[in-house]
């Protein structure tokens, strides 16, 4: 279970490839990430390129400017008249290495400019993409999966590989900058060129390799690493470590987990530092062998001093950029295969948000928002969770009537808190329909009736903001409206725990900032029920469980409140207290998914089935209290 997914996905791929195969992938993830870089700003991105080819240009002017002031200067003894006729060429040498250096310092400026760009620009269209995914979404282990591998590594990725490419690019101009320099100077130096580079470059990839390999065995050992961490660190364990002096237990897992990365370390620096000193040695070998060759062309005259001078300075050049450039197609592949992640699971994301039945729809056409509903009806619907076997909810058929209270009840896992989330939107059935006033909901744009649809939700949201705007995000995007906040916040019984705060409604309700508060867990839930009843506007109240939490005066005043939109407003009221639906217009019974019971509470207490046992058990139990 703690295996990390995401990070094996591609550690197969990028431990064995080889340098062809890496090559062959080159020209698409080069593609790739010109195409990112350039959508997210085409001004830098031809600045940085187009910067690091002139720089190239500058570098190939500058070795030529050299073998033109040793070929003056080494024709035969320098005099003072040689070194004056050398002196354009040293003028010009002078000249091409200091717009070398300048081209070099704006390269890497605009580099450095793009690289916030893009990631701007990938962690925007990330953002959106997680936001507008249907929630069904969220119960799909492989979508899962996908999203963890695109947060972990796959959005830096993105970003890297922009600099990568830069990098690689920048090497391979100076490459074959060099390349052209030493064809003009002495064509037969050229494989010289390689011969010096290729163990440093070797070296250097295969040290990358040893500590991805490294990494890759000890990700699920860092990954309980980390989980361990964050049970000792954060808040919410804070409470049950002490209260069960599971401490020293902790900390145990932790220091036998930090001592055998420690020795992971010594492993993978012990190998790479053997493999670099083989690479030191073989590319000595290699330099020996070239200046031997250098001194065997001088000796035979095929190349005269002063070509060879230049040569020396040119291979000398040459070879760093040639293990750099080496490095940089290791490091775009390897990014690059882990920048797919990020791009599949844009893909997916971006299909299923086009697979919503509103968006296929062939009469999704109108744009106004429909009017406040007077009946919704359930027609026959099931629905069942992603991955599941079996239906959550099957076959309920139902009506919810403006002005009345619809009460679901039901043990735990019958159905109620689901279909509750059918109603407001969050899933669409599997089968079945859910009308509006005849019309399919789920061949709308939700955008046209979720303004309608409120909720008081089960699982109380912990929203780490200000009283006001923990309230307010019922309806974010509409200015604050001073008389709704109050209203709400006092019909949830939370308007003189907000105003008896040290701060009032601008009260930062998170501990772990300065002058930040934490709540009693009845409190939130009164903010939680003020946040619903601030977005309500006499549209569908759906209350899940709202008082679960709450003290007796809070909950009968909650229930007043909810009573108190009778005749007006749609109210579907989830509650295992049945006293709180007693009153409800009609009660649905939910039994493993399905409608067995509905109306209203004297009814399903004459009928003597399930409603009317549930009632016996907790009016006894009331009784002996
Ligand atoms: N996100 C989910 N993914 C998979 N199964 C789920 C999910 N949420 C709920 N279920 C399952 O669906 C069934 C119905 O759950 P639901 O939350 O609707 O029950 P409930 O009647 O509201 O229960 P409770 O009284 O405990 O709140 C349960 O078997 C539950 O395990």
């Amino acid at each position: 279970m703690l295996e990390d997914i995401a990070w094996y996905r591609h550690a197969e791929d990028a431990e064995t490839a080889s340098f062809w195969r890496m090559a062959r992938k080159l020209p698409s993830l080069l593609r790739q990430a010109f195409a990112t870089a350039w959508a997210a700003s085409p001004a830098w991105t031809a600045t940085a390129v187009g910067l690091n080819v002139v720089a190239g240009v500058a570098t190939t002017t500058a070795l030529l400017a050299v073998s033109d002031v040793t070929g003056t200067l080494f024709a035969a003894p320098p005099t003072w008249e040689r070194v004056l006729a050398a002196s354009p060429s040293l003028v010009l040498l002078a000249a091409a290495t200091a717009a070398r250096a300048g081209l070099g310092i704006g390269a890497g400026f605009a580099q450095q400019r793009l690289n916030p760009l893009v990631l701007n620009r990938t962690e925007r269209e990330f953002y959106q993409l997680i936001t507008d995914v249907p929630r069904a979404a969220f119960d799909d282990d492989a979508f899962a999966d996908r999203l963890k591998a695109a947060k972990d590594r796959g959005s830096r990725a993105v970003v890297d590989l922009v600099g990568d490419v830069v990098d690689l690019v920048t090497a391979a101009v100076t490459v074959a900058a060099v390349a052209v320099a030493l064809a003009v100077i002495e064509p037969v130096l050229i494989p010289m060129l390689f011969a010096a580079a290729l163990p440093t470059g070797w070296a250097a990839v295969r040290s990358a390799r040893l500590m991805y390999v490294s990494n890759r065995s000890r990700v699920s050992r860092r990954r309980r690493l980390w989980m361990v961490e964050f049970l000792m660190d954060n808040r919410w364990t804070a409470d049950d470590l002490r209260y069960h002096e599971a401490g020293p237990w902790l900390r145990g897992q932790h220091q036998a987990m930090v001592d055998a990365e420690t020795q992971a370390d010594f492993e993978v620096i012990r190998s790479q530092t053997v493999t670099r000193a083989v690479g030191q040695v073989i590319s000595g070998a290699a330099v020996a062998a070239v200046y031997g060759v250098l001194l065997w062309l001088l000796a035979t005259g095929t190349v005269p001093l002063a070509v060879a001078a230049a040569a020396v300075v040119a291979l000398g050049q040459g070879s760093v950029a040639m293990s750099n450039l080496l490095i940089a197609v290791n490091t775009v592949y390897e990014d690059g295969l882990y920048a797919a992640d990020r791009h599949e699971f844009d893909a997916i994301a971006a299909e299923r948000i086009a697979a919503q039945p509103h968006l296929t729809a062939l009469s999704a056409t109108e744009q106004d928002p429909l009017p406040v509903p007077e009946v919704i009806e359930l027609v026959d619907v099931s629905f069942r969770y992603p991955g599941k076997d079996a239906d959550a909810v099957t076959g309920v058929s139902l009506a919810i009537r403006r002005g009345e209270t619809t009460a679901l009840v039901g043990e735990n896992g019958s159905g109620k808190t689901t279909v509750a989330k059918l109603l407001s939107g969050l899933y669409t059935p599997t089968s079945g329909q859910i009308l509006w006033d005849g019309v399919d909901i789920a061949l709308i744009d939700p955008a046209r009736w979720r303004c309608h649809v409120a909720v008081i939700a089960q699982q109380v949201q912990r929203w780490p903001f200000t009283a006001e705007l923990s309230v307010r995000l019922g309806r974010s995007h509409a200015p604050a409206d001073r008389d709704r906040l109050v209203a709400a916040a006092r019909d949830a019984g939370a308007l003189d725990l907000i105003e008896g705060f040290e701060h009032g409604w601008n009260q930062l309700l998170d501990a772990e900032y300065r002058s930040g508060t934490d709540l009693s867990g009845g409190q939130w839930q009164r903010l939680s029920s003020a946040r619903g009843l601030y977005r309500d506007y006499d549209g569908l109240l759906v209350a899940d469980e709202p008082s679960a939490a709450l003290d007796a005066r809070a909950e009968a005043a909650l229930f007043d409140t909810l009573r108190a939109r009778a005749g007006r407003a749609a109210t579907v009221l989830i509650s295992h207290r049945l006293q709180g639906v007693v009153h409800a217009d009609q009660i649905a019974v939910l039994e493993e998914g399905k409608l067995i019971e509905l109306g209203p509470h004297t009814d399903l207490v004459a009928a003597g089935g399930a409603y009317a046992e549930l009632w016996g058990l907790q009016a006894r139990s009331y009784a002996t209290e």
